[in-house]
């Protein structure tokens, strides 16, 4: 495979920002604009916030569905389906296609988590799938934080951040749906797969946990 380069932080700073190979790509300050450095710091919130909070809510969703259950949601999920764009620094080859100089690569990552090649009954809900590969990757066959060189960088922190924001009010309160019906795990376009609809859930205090709630 060829090099790759993102587009994504060019559109976000619009100063020709390549991403973070920069800062050893060009060591002079003056690159460091105000511009340059403002577009840095607005591409790690927005790659950072969005994609952690979407996760979180069909995380809550599919615990409002299914509260047996605690994982899946990123292969079902994957809350940047497309991944970012790529472009072709020089002609390569991906998966057995000739790619020009100067085109633009989208990874469908949506579909290859629900393929139902590599995935066995691939719209099931099924965690226990993770269990021999202890969340990896698994190949190439579950990418929600892509893969390579530039994969998610902030990939440990994100998952981090949803585990730790999800297990306190799962440790501190009983939680369930409103009403009987199943919350509705349609989703909307775009580039960050938000749901068409966000949960409503009702908690009240787990009584062991009254005490310490009753501190904070
Ligand atoms: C659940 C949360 C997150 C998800 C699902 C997610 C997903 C992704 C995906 C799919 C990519 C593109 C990979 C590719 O095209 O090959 C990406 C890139 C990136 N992510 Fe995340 N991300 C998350 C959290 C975060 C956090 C918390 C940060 C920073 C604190 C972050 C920073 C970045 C950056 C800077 C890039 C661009 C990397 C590069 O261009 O080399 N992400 N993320």
């Amino acid at each position: 495979m060829g090099s790759w380069t993102r587009l994504s932080a060019m559109a976000v700073g619009g100063a020709g920002l390549g991403s973070w190979e920069t800062c050893e790509e060009n060591p002079e300050p003056e690159f460091y604009s105000d511009d340059v450095i403002k577009s840095m710091i607005l591409m790690m919130y927005v790659a950072g916030t969005d994609t952690t909070a979407t996760t979180l809510e069909w995380a809550i969703s599919l615990l409002l569905n299914h509260p047996d259950v605690l994982q899946k949601t990123l292969r079902l999920y994957p809350t940047v389906p497309f991944l970012l764009p790529h472009f072709s620094t020089e002609d390569c080859t991906v998966g057995g296609f000739q790619i020009p100089i100067g085109t633009t690569l989208l990874v469908n990552a949506w579909f290859m988590h629900r393929d139902p090649k590599p995935w066995e009954e691939p719209t099931r809900f099924k965690p226990e799938r993770f269990e021999a590969t202890n969340g990896e990757t698994d190949g190439f066959k579950f990418v929600p934080f892509g893969i390579g060189r530039r994969s998610c960088l902030g990939a440990g922190m994100g998952q981090r951040i949803i585990s730790l924001t999800l297990g306190a009010p799962i440790q501190c309160f009983d939680w369930e749906k409103p009403g009987k019906e199943m919350v509705d795990m349609n989703s909307s376009g775009g580039f960050i797969m938000h749901e068409a609809k966000p949960p409503e859930a009702a908690c009240s205090p787990r009584y062991s946990m009254t005490t310490v709630l009753s501190e904070l």
